[in-house]
């Protein structure tokens, strides 16, 4: 059976009952069906950040080395980790992304894991869900039409329609949609200026709406966005649109979203799905509110950053985390050995074939993820997630490897067996967690040693560009950072404002640790390429576009959409993935 055949096909637990193992009543809940939730968070009295932080349960960060184009398997090895520990007692949550409509009907198909370790119903998962991506995208077109109808009213605050920051949006892949001019057909159409589109989930909006703690601090967060600037080159915020700005109408359309979805695996793990930034183009990780609910409720919360640890991992320990104030007890690197053998040198076609030598080349990539996760000081755990043609001897060989530079690796066949197939992984992590001190012992002991200069307090400190050059070094392993002058002007204006010190979010490929896709492996010899440099004042970060990353993805060449359909006597939904 494929992925949504095993989940129609499964016997799922009222939505209720899965909150009871959360220790959450019904009256707690607000139902989308029989299987899915919002949590009533004001209800619960959790609306407040302070409430998770006095019993919080650990947070195991699931990552990733460089993946192949259809991705490596983190959100499966994460529900099947995640079903492992509560088989063997331990009293575990997810909290998880929600989907995009972008890849589901683009190339890489839905979020929600795969085989048997799955979130379900995974169908209405994977297209509108409870509609927070759809009330994103209609947050943040309204403030695009704000902005727009400020300029045509007259233009009070002078905003130079040039300088304007922010794009329309659409949750779905389409290229066509990069570059437009809007306003066109005579005065009473509005001003005619260029805009564009960018995909819901790399918005600013999405990005705020992630990192805000409760209902107040989105609001703050909003206010502070910038949407361009005047014809003196002041910035001009949403908090300054209209009389008390715009913030309030756009936390109008994102009040109910801002609650976290709870839906479950198909073992019955209670999950929490909630905001959905990608990794290249965002900060990749899902909304605070879902990992601190879920820290609340649980002793163990296992969640996953996008793409590979160069770019998911490393923003959840210098973005997510600080914002959320927690960071991770554990770290799973997942590997496949068709990602090595890929970045070994061999075709995504071949990869899945047995091939020592390009597993001994690309392990390399492996290797370079592990340095850099070596550097926040918390235990890291190699997961093998098996593939079906995977060989006994190749698998064998990579967990010598990682024994060999002392880390555990342990296998990991939740795909194929569910829960089964995850014990001996969930095993492992429990006792690891039972070593490692929790968060506040481990701040204390980071107070009496030099930081890392890796360590999201050392990183902090450092201005914009120092901050580029130590990821762009001791991460991605360049050996230099290249900036185009639209770039330096960029960062030049930031200079001397307090932006200076912000973190930043590195948007580029996730193939490769340089900004070349074609880059496999561990690269070397090479310069990180800052094309261009963008404040989200917002969302507390700057990110800096490398290479040729776009914000708006295309459509390949025959899109999973060319094979969806509905049943007609049924309105099953068919072939999605
Ligand atoms: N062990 C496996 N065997 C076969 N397919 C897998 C396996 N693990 C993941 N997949 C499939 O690979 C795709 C990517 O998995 P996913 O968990 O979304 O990866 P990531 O979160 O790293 O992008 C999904 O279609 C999933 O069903
Ligand atoms: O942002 C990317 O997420 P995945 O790596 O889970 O596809
Ligand atoms: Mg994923």
């Amino acid at each position: 059976m494929n992925d949504a055949e095993i989940s129609a096909t499964a016997t799922l637990q009222p939505i209720h009952a899965i909150a009871e193992r959360l220790g959450v009543s019904a009256e707690h809940l607000i139902p989308y069906g029989y299987t899915m939730a919002k949590i009533d968070l004001t209800g619960l009295g959790l609306t407040d950040n302070a409430d998770v932080q006095r019993s919080p349960g650990k947070v195991v960060l699931v990552t990733a080395c460089s993946p192949t184009p259809a991705g490596e398997g983190k959100t499966t090895v994460a529900i099947g980790l995640a079903d492992g520990l509560n088989r063997i007692g331990v009293n575990t949550a997810l909290a998880l992304r929600e989907p995009s409509l972008g890849p589901v009907f683009g190339l890489k198909g839905g979020g929600t894991g795969g085989g048997y370790a799955q979130v379900v119903p995974m169908d209405k998962i994977n297209l509108h869900f409870t509609g927070d991506l759809h009330a994103i995208s209609a947050a943040h077109n309204l403030l695009c039409a704000l902005v727009d109808n400020h300029i045509h009213q007259g233009n009070q605050l002078g905003i130079d329609p040039r300088t304007i920051t922010i794009k329309r949006c659409v949750d779905l892949n389409d290229r066509t949609l990069r570059h437009t001019v809007i306003g066109l057909g005579g005065r009473t159409q509005g001003v005619p200026r260029e805009d564009g589109f960018e995909i819901t989930v790399a918005t600013e909006t999405m990005a705020i709406f992630c990192l805000a703690t409760d209902r107040k601090d989105l609001k703050q967060r909003l206010s502070q966005m910038i949407i361009g600037y005047t014809y003196d080159q002041k910035p001009v915020t949403v908090g300054e649109l209209g009389p008390e700005g715009a913030q309030g109408a756009m936390a109008v359309l994102l009040n109910d979203a801002l609650d976290p979805n709870l839906v479950q695996t198909l073992s019955g793990t209670p999950a929490l799905v909630h905001g959905g930034p990608f990794a290249n183009i965002a900060h990749g990780a899902n909304s605070v509110i879902a990992t601190n609910t879920a820290r609340a409720l649980a002793d163990v919360v296992i969640t996953e950053a996008g793409f590979g640890a160069d770019l998911g991992a490393e923003k959840f320990m210098h973005i997510t985390g600080p914002a959320g104030g927690f960071s991770p007890d554990a770290i799973v690197v997942v590997a496949t050995l068709r990602a090595l053998k890929y970045n070994g040198g061999v075709s995504v076609d071949e990869a899945n074939q047995v091939n020592p030598e390009a597993l001994r080349d690309g392990v390399v990539n492996l290797d370079r993820h592990l340095d850099h996760l070596a550097h926040y000081d918390r235990p890291v755990v190699v997961a093998i997630n098996t593939f079906p043609d995977d060989t006994q001897e190749e698998i064998t060989w990579l967990i010598g490897h990682c024994q060999a530079r002392g880390v555990t690796a342990e296998i990991c066949a939740a795909w194929g067996q569910g829960a089964d197939g995850a014990e001996a992984l969930a095993r492992v992590i429990r006792d690891q967690l039972q070593q490692t001190p929790h968060q506040q012992h481990r701040r204390e002991q980071a107070e009496q040693h030099a930081p890392d200069p890796l360590s999201p307090q050392a990183l902090a400190g450092l201005p914009l560009q120092e901050k580029i050059s130590v990821i762009a070094r001791t991460i991605y392993g360049a050996d230099g950072v290249k900036y185009s002058p639209a770039a330096l002007k960029q960062l030049g204006e930031l200079a001397g404002t307090p932006a200076e010190y912000l973190p930043v979010c590195v948007a580029k490929t996730p193939f490769s640790f340089s900004d070349d896709r074609t880059k496999l492996g561990a690269p070397t010899g090479f310069q990180l390429t800052i094309q261009r440099v963008r404040l989200r004042a917002g969302a507390g970060f700057v990110v800096v576009y490398t290479g040729r990353i776009m914000t708006m993805p295309g459509l390949p060449k025959h899109p999973a959409a060319e094979a969806m359909d509905v049943a007609d006597s049924t309105g099953e939904i068919l072939n999605i993935f």
